[in-house]
């Protein structure tokens, strides 16, 4: 049983949605609301907190007094791999089976000495979590994990499939030039064209599980008491200002990492929530590299590739000469070895270094890097946009295209790659992002865009003051 003065902290129960991209933020999210005094309950599916214990050790879950970690079941077959669940599969399921255990969570914690359950912190996704909130009569907000340009466009779905753009007559006209007509019906997007949507809208299927799925989710928005999303003001105020129409209560709170800054509880530090082992080694490889020599390439924890499109880009990291720090998730060919032919690791001996997953943050910070080859995952994008980075962009699904579009025409920090991805266009934009003009210019950019996200988490900063306002006015609010 706790002290009085415990047992009347507000309590936080954060739920991401169940896949890497979405539970770094929420910890994140959640780390702050514990530094101003939340008492924080954290929800992950068994699968994921399974793969938690496994990556960080069996001790990495136990949390502290007032920073406990829960799991609850999503409703798929129970597995030990060590790979992303399929997000259909996740989609299809978890609103089915994990309400009522999420719920029955409420209640046991509400029963067992710690403070009451005062308010939910959902994933934008799993906008299934707001019957908890009716049931149990608590406010409930909703983070949207994506960027602001991607939760927008998602919530322009409806509208491409009322107006017929939706879904595809055939699949070719992905690649025919259909994809490249401008929608000037969205003044907020300028001349956004039907290829930067997120990508659930190629399909032939107006069933589409995703395609559903992000409409349904999108569409709840104004549910949510608020919403947060991970930004910052100066780089995404054109998209936030549509989205008000839909909730009026929008808190950018961005860049999470930044704002880390105010995590001032060491006891933290040992909280993490990546799902791989990370490879700390690759931190004294990039050591011994001089500053801006780098070439950063990850594609997050979901992205896949044929082994001719991984085969592509080593080749054309190694024919651009410059040095290399290349993550190859376990998974990322679907199962197939990513394994490069021995002439690439003799050709590449001491400039590249090849491994399967990283502490990113760190390594997006290290002096060395240069450039990121990215998938655009948002958290990758915002990290890298928040160290002065610029990024090369290959877009893979989700909203990665939306990302993609703004990073390489609104925000001038990015140069796209084609989806049928050549080892020759690969070497010419790292030489060109390296050494040339455009690069310099991308990373003058990237450097003032760092400088704005600085101003925005400095203490009177808009997402320090949103941060506070979403505790005093939100969730501290009787
Ligand atoms: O070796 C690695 C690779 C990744 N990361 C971290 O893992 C996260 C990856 O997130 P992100 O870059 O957003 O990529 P995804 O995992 O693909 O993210 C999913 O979730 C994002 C947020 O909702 C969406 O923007 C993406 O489109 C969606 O694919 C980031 O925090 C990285 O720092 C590491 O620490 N080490």
């Amino acid at each position: 049983m706790g002290s009085i003065a415990e047992t009347q902290k507000p309590h936080a129960i954060c739920i991401p949605y169940p896949a890497q991209g979405h539970i770094n933020p929420m910890m994140k999210l959640a780390k702050l609301l514990y530094c101003r005094g939340f008492h924080i309950s954290f929800v992950n599916n068994h699968y994921n907190h399974k793969r938690l214990l496994r990556s960080r050790g069996p001790s990495s879950l136990e949390g502290l007094p007032d920073f406990h970690f829960y799991s609850i079941p999503d409703g798929l077959p129970p597995s030990d791999a060590e790979a992303t669940q399929s997000i259909p599969a996740l989609c299809e399921s978890v609103p089915k089976h994990s309400l009522e255990p999420f719920c029955e969570l409420i209640t046991r914690l509400n029963g067992s000495g710690v403070p009451p359950v005062s308010c939910i912190i959902s994933d934008g996704c799993m906008s299934f979590t707001l019957q908890a909130a009716d049931r149990f009569g608590l406010p409930e907000v909703l983070f949207w994990t994506p960027s602001t340009c991607g939760v927008l466009a998602y919530s322009r779905y409806r509208d491409l499939v009322q107006k017929g753009y939706v879904p595809l007559k055939d699949m070719s006209d992905v690649t025919n030039g259909y994809f490249e007509t401008s929608l000037d019906w969205i003044p907020e997007m300028k001349n956004i064209r039907l290829k930067d949507f997120p990508s659930f809208i190629r399909t032939m299927d107006i069933n589409d599980v995703m395609l559903n799925y992000l409409m349904t989710e999108s569409e709840a928005i104004p549910r949510g008491l608020a919403v947060i999303l991970n930004t910052f003001d100066a780089l995404e105020q054109d998209s936030v200002k549509p989205l008000l129409a839909m909730n009026p209560n929008i808190f950018t709170i961005g860049p999470l990492q930044m704002m880390q800054q105010y995590v001032h509880d060491d006891r933290l530090k040992h909280i993490g929530s990546n799902l791989w082992k990370e490879d700390v080694s690759c931190i004294s490889w990039l050591d011994t590299k001089k500053p801006g020599s780098v070439v950063y390439v990850n594609f997050g924890s979901i992205t896949v590739m044929t082994k001719e499109q991984l085969i592509e880009f080593g080749w054309g990291l190694a024919n651009s000469k410059k040095d290399f720090l290349w993550i190859t998730r376990p998974d990322i060919v679907g199962g197939d070895e990513a394994m490069m032919p021995p002439e690439f690791v003799d050709e590449t001996k001491g400039r590249g270094m090849v491994t399967s997953w990283c502490p990113q943050e760190e390594v997006i910070k290290h002096p060395s890097i240069g450039v990121f080859l990215t998938h655009n995952g948002w958290n990758s994008t915002i990290e890298s946009i928040s160290n002065g980075v610029p990024m090369i962009c290959w877009p893979f699904f989700a909203e990665q295209q939306t990302n993609c579009r703004y990073c390489c025409v609104e925000w001038g920090v990015g140069m796209e790659i084609d989806t049928d991805v050549k080892r020759e266009e690969v070497e010419a934009q790292v030489r060109e992002m390296m050494d040339g003009e455009k690069g310099r210019m991308m990373k003058t950019n990237a450097v003032e865009w760092k400088k704005k996200a600085e101003e925005a988490v400095a203490i009177g900063g808009s997402s320090y003051l949103n941060f506070e306002k979403l505790v005093s006015d939100v969730l501290l609010k009787k």
